[in-house]
């Protein structure tokens, strides 16, 4: 009893009024607490509002314990992507109980397998099942070995395949049957070895792509519940791989070829999309028929390119040139095979005639078209561009959003002038191939984008360079696999409007705040003892 008195509050006087007032004020603090008045009232009042503070605790500690995500099962799956020029392992994995959800799978391991894509073995099949080996080794290590039974693993072929499958359907066959006793042998659930199509490669990499940027879903926000703030826009894709390039985009306009036309319905939202894969314009093979144009500028065994560094050469054959069935026979220039020497003139303006004229912009069945009679709807909205499209801008330092269509013809321009001895005193750590091939690949992206798709000066900061989003690659296989694992459903599925983080963030305020109002509240309705004895 004697402890609550004493926590009355004693008003002091003005100073002015101090030397008046001292024994008044004496006398009244000693009655004050030698008779405590009403003290059973605050008594009461002090214990609820101790009971009304543990409630508010409890409160909170409920929130934050009841509310607590579960304890992650993360489940794994493996996708081979066996492109044209090598072959990628990649090991993704995802907590079971959010697999509907978008953009929780991630990736957790890429492995490049060594050497080349699986086609160049169709010498001997066999050994495209071997060269895959360590990366299924490698996967085993990075999957708890309790889980390799259970985890997917799938292989999709794209470009290099096909085109040994048109040279050669027989030994296309060998090679995938190679990879996929290898894949069968491995301690993981095979699920299929194939050659997935143009149409396929596009869709998969549209659907990646938007996955991790997470445009299909926006984060539950208490901002979605209304219509207006959902974020609905998607991102085309633009692929550049080896053999071939694809182009995949949401568009409102009419699409005037079945072959070219995809319909989604995901997350409860429906998608048309436009997607053409173009055999033969990958940079490898584009630059193949790029060097066909170029063979009437051969003289004694010598091909002057412009599109490589003054100083560069390498040796080649027309046997090496004409192995592909992107050159058609009858441009074949000779029938005998003959070596020559490539040696780099880095002339980009000739350069860039000699690439242009590998698209054909004068033949279109359609309405419109991009080039080689291809229908092609008018380009909408933002573009991702990944693959080579990535690993050319990148190297030019044009990857950047502030890189105008201007900067980067300037850039690539300049590079292709470059001496290649002194390129290759800069940059001693990056292969030859790829070091010796920016010039041709830096004017040929710019020439498929501006003459083939129909960028220009305007759209060119619509396309966003990519290589990985929030750790994962940007590239088909992520999309393949969550389509074959049924990871992304057609409508949207149930889920409370808050997230686990908005729900407890919300409910600390908001007892915070009750607690701050019960506490003002209380300070007010309190009388000060000064003044209930009529002190001032
Ligand atoms: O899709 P397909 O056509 O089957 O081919 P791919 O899958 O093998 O093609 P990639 O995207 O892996 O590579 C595209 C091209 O970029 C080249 N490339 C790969 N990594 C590169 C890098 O770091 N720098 C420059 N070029 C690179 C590669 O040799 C190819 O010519
Ligand atoms: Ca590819």
């Amino acid at each position: 009893m004697a402890g609550l008195a004493t926590l009355h509050v004693v008003c002091l006087p003005k100073k002015t009024e101090r030397h008046h007032t001292y024994n008044l004020i004496a006398t009244e603090y000693s009655k004050a607490i030698a008779k405590p008045k009403k003290t059973w009232k605050r008594k009461v009042l002090c214990i609820l509002g101790v009971f009304f503070a543990l409630a508010i605790v409890a409160l909170i500690i409920t929130a934050v314990m009841q509310n607590k995500p579960l304890p992650k099962n993360i489940k794994y799956g493996i996708v081979l992507d066996a492109g044209s020029s090598h072959t990628s392992l990649y090991v993704y994995n995802w907590p079971a109980e959010k697999e509907n959800d978008t953009g929780v799978v991630k990736q957790v391991e890429e492995c490049k397998v060594e050497g080349n894509g699986i086609s160049h073995y169709f010498q001997e099949p066999v050994k495209a099942g071997l060269s895959i080996d360590a990366c299924v080794t490698r996967a085993q290590q990075v999957i708890p070995a309790n889980q390799h039974k259970e985890t997917p693993i799938y292989l999709g072929a794209t470009a290099g395949m096909r085109l040994l499958r048109l040279n050669n359907h027989t030994v296309a066959d060998e090679v995938l049957s190679s990879v996929e006793n290898s894949l069968r042998s491995s301690p993981f659930d095979f699920q299929g070895a194939r050659i997935i199509t143009g149409q396929e490669e596009g869709a998969y990499g549209w659907i990646t792509i938007n996955y991790l940027l997470k445009n299909f879903v926006e984060e539950s926000s208490v901002l979605n519940l209304l219509p207006s703030f959902r974020k609905t826009e998607t991102s085309g894709a633009l692929d550049l791989g080896g053999a071939s390039t694809q182009i995949t985009f949401v568009s409102d306009e009419d699409i005037e070829t079945q072959e070219n036309t995809l319909h989604f319905r995901l997350y409860g939202k429906s998608y048309n999309v436009y997607t053409h894969s173009y055999l033969c314009y990958g940079k490898d093979q584009a630059l193949r028929l790029q060097l066909v144009k170029n063979i009437v500028n051969t003289r004694n065994g010598t091909m002057w390119d412009p599109c490589f560094n003054p100083g560069y050469r390498r040796n080649t054959s027309t046997s090496e040139l004409y192995s592909s069935p992107c050159v058609s026979q009858h441009t074949r220039f000779t029938t005998t095979p003959v070596n020559f020497e490539i040696k780099g003139t880095g002339d980009y303006q000739l350069c860039k005639a000699n690439i242009q004229s590998i698209f054909n912009v004068s033949y279109c069945p359609y309405s419109q078209c991009s080039f080689n009679g291809i229908f092609q709807p008018v380009l909408q909205g933002k573009f991702g561009a990944f693959s080579a499209f990535y690993f050319v801008m990148d190297f030019l330092k044009v990857a950047h959003e502030k890189a105008t269509l201007e900067d980067v013809k300037e850039r690539v321009q300049s590079h292709c002038s470059r001496p290649w001895d002194q390129v290759k005193a800069d940059f001693p750590k990056i292969k030859t191939k790829y070091l010796s091939e920016y010039c041709f690949s830096g004017v040929y992206i710019l020439s498929l984008l501006e003459l083939g798709y129909g960028f220009n000066a305007d759209n060119w900061k619509e396309i966003s360079f990519l290589g990985k989003i929030s750790g994962s690659d940007a590239g088909w296989t992520l999309g393949y696999m969550l389509n074959l694992t049924n990871m992304i459903p057609a409508e949207l599925p149930p889920s409370p409007p808050l997230s686990h983080g908005v729900y407890v963030g919300l409910m600390v305020f908001f007892s915070v705040l009750l607690l701050f109002i019960v506490l003002i509240c209380w300070l007010g309705f309190r009388k000060p003892r000064c003044l209930q004895k009529g002190i001032i």
